[in-house]
């Protein structure tokens, strides 16, 4: 749990209730229709002060509209939000003043300025008082490690250095809530667990965050509780150790595969005891993984399955956070629990099949 909350007179940093968003889309080029996307059916949750909170789920699921609708960028098309108690429809300029937003990719820096430039720059645009500038930049610099390499120009920056600006950006104005939308996207690993040093760092300051991503290790690592979302409506909601617990009754089996084809699957979902299966591809290569309850001895009855495949490593290990992940997606219907990168650092694909 968090070190030192910050004081807030709000029971909660972040409060969702019942939160609806239906989007309205212009379709056809003849005959244009309206018709209606809905993102967001009803999703409820709270986060309290100085909490490190994710928020998972497939592609689509409906995260990034939630944060949109958290952070004033969409209003909600029912349902209330609250930070700190202040409503983000009503209280937008208040809760804009105490959120920071941070999201992943390459937007939102100037390219051509340095580091320190930069965060003049908005440190300006978010009013940041002119007398306390200097010092709050050089502790966010410090704070993000990019203390000494401050005038160097953005262009020249890796990607996890960017983030790690884009980070110190979204905390100019000491915000009392951070929202992080995927900051690890497409760094490499090393940099990675750098970035993951500053946002668990967050936690001393008393910072509430709440963290999308897509890599499971990074969320089993940091987050405190973590809320699931699929189709638009929260699954589960808990810590690490009781999203795990559900999936604790299972055995996992890791199978290195050449050039499997996803129809080569279908005899898996076959097989008595398979309560899932998943195939993870990245690197060049291709990673099995067979949930089954526990006790079932599947191992040769899979290989079995696979026969004329080309197998490499089997490992039989204990279910991780995402194990528990693409059961929870899976009991919500959704195929696409992998989506997206997931296990480690690499990014890669996954297809998910329900048995
Ligand atoms: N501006 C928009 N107009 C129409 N439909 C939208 C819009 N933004 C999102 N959607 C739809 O709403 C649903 C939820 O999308 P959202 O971006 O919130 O999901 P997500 O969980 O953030 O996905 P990802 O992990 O891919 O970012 C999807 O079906 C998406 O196609």
């Amino acid at each position: 749990m968090p070190a030192q909350p910050r004081p807030s007179g709000a029971e909660y940093a972040i409060e969702a209730e019942d939160l609806h968003r239906t989007y309205s889309l212009r379709t056809g080029w003849l005959r244009p229709r309206r018709t209606e996307v809905t993102a967001v059916r009803g999703i409820s949750f709270q986060v309290r002060p100085g909490e490190l909170f994710g928020l998972l789920g497939p592609n689509g699921a409906g995260k990034s509209t939630t944060i949109k609708m958290l952070n004033t960028l969409l209003l909600p098309t029912s349902g209330t939000a609250r930070i700190h108690g202040h409503d983000v429809a009503r209280d937008t300029s208040e809760v804009r003043r105490r959120i920071g937003y941070v999201f992943g990719g390459d937007r939102g820096l100037y390219e051509r300025l340095s580091a320190l430039d930069n965060l003049r720059y908005f440190a300006e645009l978010y009013g940041v008082e002119p007398r306390v500038q200097r010092a709050r930049i050089a502790e966010l610099l410090e704070r993000v490690s990019l203390n000494g390499r401050e005038n160097e120009r953005v262009e020249g920056y890796s990607r996890g250095m960017r983030q790690r600006l884009h980070i110190a950006r979204g905390l100019l104005h000491d915000p009392d809530v951070l929202f992080l939308d995927e900051p690890s996207i497409g760094v490499d690993p090393v940099a990675a667990r750098d970035l993951r040093e500053t946002v668990a760092d967050l936690r001393a300051t008393g910072t509430t965050v709440l963290l999308t991503t897509h890599y499971m290790a990074e969320a089993d690592e940091l987050c405190d509780r973590i809320a699931v979302i699929a189709k638009g409506t929260l699954q589960a909601i808990g810590t690490p150790e009781e999203l795990k617990s559900r999936v604790r009754t299972r055995d996992v089996l890791d199978i290195e595969v050449f050039g499997l084809d996803e129809a080569r699957l279908a005899p898996l979902r076959a097989l008595p005891g398979v309560l899932s299966a998943t195939l993870e591809e990245g690197a060049g290569r291709q990673t099995l993984t067979v949930q089954s309850a526990r006790g079932t001895d599947l191992h040769q009855r899979v290989l079995n399955a696979l026969s004329g495949v080309r197998v490499g490593r089997v490992v039989s290990r204990e279910p991780s956070l995402e194990d528990a992940y693409v059961a929870i997606v899976e009991e919500a219907g959704d195929r696409s629990a992998g989506d997206g990168p997931a296990a480690g650092e690499a990014p890669g694909a996954r297809t998910a099949v329900a048995a």
